[in-house]
């Protein structure tokens, strides 16, 4: 059947912005139930998820909806485009804090008296007592607190991009690395990380060790660079790295063989960390 068919046939539909597919998220998701689809309001503001890598983390088909087209609907003419959208439309699925309509003046109160069907509201879905949110998972990831952005993602942060070149020299004096452009993404704070990566359509992941950051000890421009640990692979178009947790900052070392001893232990602590989350 195709995503349109999908979509058509739906019977039920969370709403929301989605950024990170994040734990709060699954939650409604849960909720849908075996014809259902996420509706995606897209603010421009998305960079854990950005567009289309929402689709990695849910197996329901998305429908996108860009908030300008819609931020200016009063409640009924937006449960009528839901409704001409999803014809079989019978249950609203969101978030506790869910809001909609100019300047939000919406809530699931409203939206149970405008919409016939049933409105489920999620309730807030917290970590350790702390509620999980996307611009929490942001400040997170701009911190390097990759371990405290997975836990409240559900997934490892990941990032993808279009292979890029790099300055040549990591090949010949210190250790090859796949460098990639990752347009869109929120960048982790400067630093190097336990990673894995996944290259061009390749099904699994290489363990891997990741730089992020203005290689200020060489050229002093910014890369983000993957060294593959288990063994030499070639790279055609582009990669997708997966951020497990932080080395360490990025720092100016006085001479490439500095970095060099710096780096071989960064892919010991790597090799390590890998080896330990397969047992
Ligand atoms: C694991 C790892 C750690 C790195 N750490 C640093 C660092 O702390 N400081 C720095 O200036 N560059 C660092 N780099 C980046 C190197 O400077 C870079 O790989 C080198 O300049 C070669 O670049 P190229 O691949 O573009 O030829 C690191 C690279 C790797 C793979
Ligand atoms: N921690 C949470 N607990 C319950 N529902 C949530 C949570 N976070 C988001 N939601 C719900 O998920 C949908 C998408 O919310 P969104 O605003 O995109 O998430 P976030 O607040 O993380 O940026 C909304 O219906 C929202 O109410």
């Amino acid at each position: 059947m195709s995503i349109a068919t999908t979509m058509k046939n739906s019977t039920a539909i969370a709403i929301g912005g989605f950024d990170g597919m994040h734990i709060g998220h699954q939650h409604l998701f849960a909720e849908l139930g075996e014809h259902g689809t996420i509706v995606v309001i897209e603010t421009g503001y998305a960079n854990i998820t950005p567009k289309e890598e929402r689709e990695n983390f849910s197996h329901y088909p998305i429908l996108y909806l860009e908030l300008d087209e819609i931020r200016h609907l009063d409640g009924d003419a937006f449960i009528s485009l839901l409704k001409s959208e999803f014809p079989k439309l019978k249950k609203i699925v969101v978030g506790y804090d869910f809001h909609f309509g100019k300047d939000r003046k919406y809530s699931f109160e409203d939206l149970k008296t405008l919409f016939s069907g049933e409105v489920k509201v999620v309730e807030e879905v917290t970590l350790e007592g702390d509620s999980i949110h996307s611009h929490k998972i942001r400040a997170k990831v701009k911190i390097g607190d990759i371990k405290g952005a997975n836990d409240f993602l559900g997934h490892n942060y990941t990032i993808m991009g279009a292979l890029v070149a790099g300055q040549g020299i990591g090949k010949k004096e210190l250790v090859a690395t796949i460098n990639i452009e990752a347009t869109g993404f929120l960048t982790p704070k400067e630093g190097v990380y336990v990673t894995l990566t996944r290259i061009d359509d390749e099904e699994h992941y290489h363990p891997s060790v990741s730089f992020v950051g203005h290689r200020v000890t060489t050229d002093g421009s910014f890369a983000i660079e993957s060294h593959i640990l288990d063994g030499e692979v070639i790279c055609n178009k582009k990669a997708r790295i997966s951020f497990v947790s932080f080395i360490r900052d990025n720092k100016k070392f006085d001479s490439i063989a500095e970095l060099k001893k710096a780096i071989k232990s960064d892919i010991n602590i790597a090799s390590q960390k890998l080896k330990l989350l397969q047992l």
